[in-house]
């Protein structure tokens, strides 16, 4: 492969945002890419041989990976994303108990949707709404709800507002950054208080919730999580189920720009709501990548990884590979469709939510929550009646986690 000269390029990614790893594989001849990051030596992979060599914890592992600023406002410290082995098998177990398998599922797109429907009754009476900011409120509503995390409708929007913006802050310099730690360390500090007066006793949340949970959850060490770190993974459900916002304001960017799937979104198809879901999930520019560092020095693709070099998996790369999603710039639902049936995705295949098996392994464990989430809002939106005023729906790749710049506003919004 041609190389690049060996710069460190901290700087380009942040400018260039979602384009750097695609710009420097071009850059690099077209398959792996070799760079430097935060002054460590970095390899960039893509695609099913990628994915596997990276999800081998002999090749790559996450503790002591992930960027300060990155766990600081994203994934909170002592969260299950910086555990690797046993420590993590246990911890994930307790996130598969919690969202994974329809009897979860379903009781949270339940709440959404019922939050939805008596929010959207409300928006025929204002003359505009911003899609994406009532999207997270009611999501906030609704998985709070299930999750029994207390928040009454006053406290609702400052809750909203703070998850909103660790979600936005950890990929930049701004001020927006220090905005994501101080609303991290407020609600990390809040739900640690109401992990304390569970096992207090003080408080009573229903048996089998989120909160319940994770309060009585045992890591490896037989020990119960720090509060504040019990706390960290409440917020490592709610927070994530928000990010679902970012994703009804794509489906709407979607709609406007590709008005030809609506009629099937209108009229109830729910195979087509599913792949249209994975459609949103993989054409639209969300997670970058994921990464970790090499324990030992190992090969890939020919190359030698030194230890302790960072290995990233560059998701919204491998989304738009041609060899995996044929004509990728183009917004196709049906290319998940097999007849009237949403057809089976190879775990390796398409990976906005990571890749490989959530149980064993630090694919995302929500990403059944996500797609029917998305499946049954993509629906509703649908079915609503609005117009999309002129303003600015531009979705800059710079930056990160990217989002159409309006935030989606709607007026003379009607049951439809
Ligand atoms: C907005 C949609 C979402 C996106 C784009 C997303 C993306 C991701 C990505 C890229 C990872 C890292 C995978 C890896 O490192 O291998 C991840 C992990 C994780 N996600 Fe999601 N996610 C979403 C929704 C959710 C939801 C709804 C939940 C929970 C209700 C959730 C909970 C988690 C947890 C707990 C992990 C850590 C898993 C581990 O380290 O083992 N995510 N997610």
């Amino acid at each position: 492969m041609t190389r690049t000269p060996d710069l460190d390029q901290t700087i380009p990614l942040l400018a260039k945002g979602y384009a750097w790893l695609p710009d420097r594989r071009r850059a690099d001849g077209g398959g792996t890419v070799r760079s430097r990051l935060m002054l460590r030596r970095t390899l960039g992979v893509k695609g099913p041989a990628g994915a596997q060599f990276l999800y081998d914890e002999d090749n790559v592992r996450r503790s002591g990976a992930l960027p300060e600023p990155v766990v600081s406002t994203l994934f909170g410290h002592g969260a299950v994303h910086t555990l690797d082995g046993e420590a993590h098998r246990v911890r994930k177990g307790m996130f598969i108990e919690l969202l994974m398998g329809p009897e979860r599922v379903w009781p949270l797109v339940g709440q959404v949707s019922a939050a939805w429907d008596a929010t959207a009754a409300r928006w025929a009476g204002r003359p505009e709404i911003v899609l994406m900011d009532e999207a997270a409120l009611l999501i906030t509503r609704g998985v709070c709800d299930w999750a029994a995390v207390p928040v009454t409708d006053d406290e609702l929007p400052a809750l909203t507002r703070d998850l909103t913006v660790e979600i936005d802050g950890f990929a930049t310099g701004a001020p927006r950054h220090w905005r994501a730690r101080r609303a991290r360390q407020r609600r990390e500090a809040w739900l640690a208080g109401i992990v304390e007066e569970v096992r207090e006793g003080t408080r009573t949340v229903p048996s089998g919730s989120v909160v319940d949970v994770v309060a009585r959850h045992r890591d490896s060490d037989g020990e119960l999580l720090e509060p504040r770190v019990a706390a960290v993974e409440v917020l490592n459900v709610i927070r994530p189920t928000v990010a679902v916002s970012w994703f009804v304001g794509f489906a709407a960017h979607a709609l406007h720009t590709w008005p030809q799937h609506r009629e099937r979104l209108r009229a109830g198809d729910r195979a087509f709501a599913v792949a249209f879901a994975h459609e949103v999930r993989r054409f639209y520019p969300f997670a970058p990548f994921i990464g970790g560092r090499s324990p030992q020095e190992v090969e890939f693709d020919g190359e030698r990884v030194p230890a302790g070099s960072m290995v990233l998996l560059d998701l919204w790369g491998q989304d738009h590979d041609a060899e995996l999603f044929p004509e990728p710039f183009e917004f196709r639902p049906e290319r998940f469709l097999d007849g009237d049936e949403v057809r089976e995705i190879g775990q390796w295949e398409l990976v906005p939510q990571g890749a490989g098996d959530p149980r064993t392994g630090h694919r995302c464990p929500g990403e059944d929550i996500t797609v029917a989430l998305l499946s049954a809002l993509a629906l509703r939106l649908a079915q609503l009646d609005y117009t999309l005023p002129e303003q600015d729906l531009s979705i800059s790749l710079s930056r990160i986690p990217a989002r159409p710049a309006s935030g989606v506003v709607l007026t003379d919004v009607r049951p439809g």
